[in-house]
């Protein structure tokens, strides 16, 4: 938009919000029914009977109300345009826009606050609120909301915080696109069976205890199996199905905690981003070491590595959440391994491992998810730890790439 332009929409914008559409309205209902003296082209002066003063005919009321009607339309423009524009604006652009006029400063403030109410922005079961006790930080974390894994960015943009539906996130079949030509080839297929909750029915079911860093591993059914997303053997793939908020904390930023009391076993969430290659993924650790010396970056790049079972080879995989994810991105570090279990989960047919979070103890409402981030080795440019445990090593662990 223009100079000009942008300020001829304020000069507007302002007095029309001023006015109010009813506001206008209920002017124009009185104009008929009372038909006050100062529109009287004799000046004033009594109307007996309410009847019409003379050389003063309907079209001129015609034509007073169309006036009126113009600018609560005019007003009704302003507002259906801040819902349609200020949910794609990061907060930079949003509070640029906030101080134009009147009503797109109500209108940005209603996205913050539904930003705040709602980091999944309507794609989880339930809302995931920011809560900032400490009003050290803005008051909600910006970034685009993927509740899967991906292979390459789905949309570089995506709205947060209007009233309508909510924006269309990648799907789990997205993990199953950036899969192997093993499906293709028919090396793996999908299941049959007529109830995968019975175990030894289902072929793509099992739990195996010990994969990639000491993680547990878990089959689940896949995209070529006949069975839907109902399925009991698709727990990880159904989103997140528990209450959680992110707190704010002085020392470790944002952090993921439960708004409910959390089963051992219970699946939490899945640490959804973009699958990168290893030589990305150093390119932007790199990146992102210099941010953080200039700027507040919080990295969300996490390294994956399985040992295939002949023990010879590992499997790398690299999950970058930083701008792109779900609430994953905001589990903190612990050092005596936290509160959650990290699972490498694999759908019948997919080559990549997705990582996911289970409950490894019973946990109690409001209580901080933590897991451990790995083997603390000691880089140059280590970062403080503050998980305030007693095995805490006083940094945190950062991966050598
Ligand atoms: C994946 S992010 C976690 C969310 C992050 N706290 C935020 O505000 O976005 C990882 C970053 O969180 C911070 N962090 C995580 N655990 C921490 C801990 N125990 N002590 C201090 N900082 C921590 C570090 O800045 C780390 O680089």
């Amino acid at each position: 938009m223009g100079r000009g332009g942008g300020r001829n929409e304020v000069d507007r914008g302002r007095y029309l919000f001023a006015a109010g559409a009813n506001g206008a309205n209920a002017a124009a209902d009185r104009l008929f029914t009372r038909r006050p003296a100062a529109f009287a082209p004799n000046g004033g002066g009594k109307m007996p009977n309410q009847t019409k003063p003379k050389h003063f005919n309907n079209d001129d009321y015609r034509g007073i109300m169309s006036q009126t009607e113009k600018k609560s339309t005019n007003a009704e423009n302003m507002e259906h345009w801040a819902e349609l524009v200020l949910p794609w604006l990061p907060p930079p652009a949003l509070s640029a826009a906030s101080s134009t006029c009147r009503s797109f400063r109500v209108a940005a403030a209603a996205v913050t606050s539904r930003r705040v109410a709602d980091a999944a922005r309507g794609l989880e079961t339930y809302p995931i609120p920011f809560c900032n006790p400490t009003s050290d930080s803005p008051p909600y974390f910006y970034f685009l909301y993927s509740r899967f894994s991906f292979s390459s960015i789905p949309t570089s943009s995506q709205p947060w915080g209007g009233i309508s539906s909510p924006p269309v996130a990648a799907n789990p079949s997205s993990i199953d696109a950036f899969i192997s030509s093993a499906a293709e080839t028919n090396l793996f297929s999908g299941c049959e069976c007529a109830d995968c909750s019975l175990e030894d029915e289902c072929s793509c079911s099992g739990f195996h205890g010990g994969g990639g860093m000491g993680m547990g591993s878990l089959s689940e059914c896949g995209a070529d199996c006949l069975c839907g997303l109902e399925c009991a053997n698709r727990i990880t793939q159904k989103g997140i199905q528990v209450r959680l908020k992110i707190v704010r904390d002085l020392k470790k930023g944002w952090g993921l905690h439960a708004d409910q009391v959390l089963c051992r076993g219970e699946f939490i969430c899945e640490y959804a981003g973009e699958f990168v290659t290893t030589k990305e993924a150093r390119r932007r650790l790199h990146a992102y070491d210099e941010l953080a010396s200039t700027t507040k970056v919080s990295p969300a790049l996490l390294v994956v590595r399985e040992h295939l079972p002949s023990g010879k080879a590992c499997l790398r995989v690299n999950i970058d959440a930083t701008n792109i994810g779900n609430v994953a991105r905001f589990i903190n570090h612990s050092c005596d391994g936290g509160n959650l279990m990290a699972v490498l989960v694999r759908n019948s047919g997919s080559f990549l491992p997705r990582l996911c979070f289970f409950a490894a103890l019973d946990i109690s409402e409001g209580e901080e998810l933590t897991f451990s981030y790995g083997d603390a080795r000691l880089r140059q440019k280590d970062s403080p730890c503050f998980c305030r445990k007693e095995a805490c090593l006083g940094f945190l662990p950062s991966e050598e790439t």
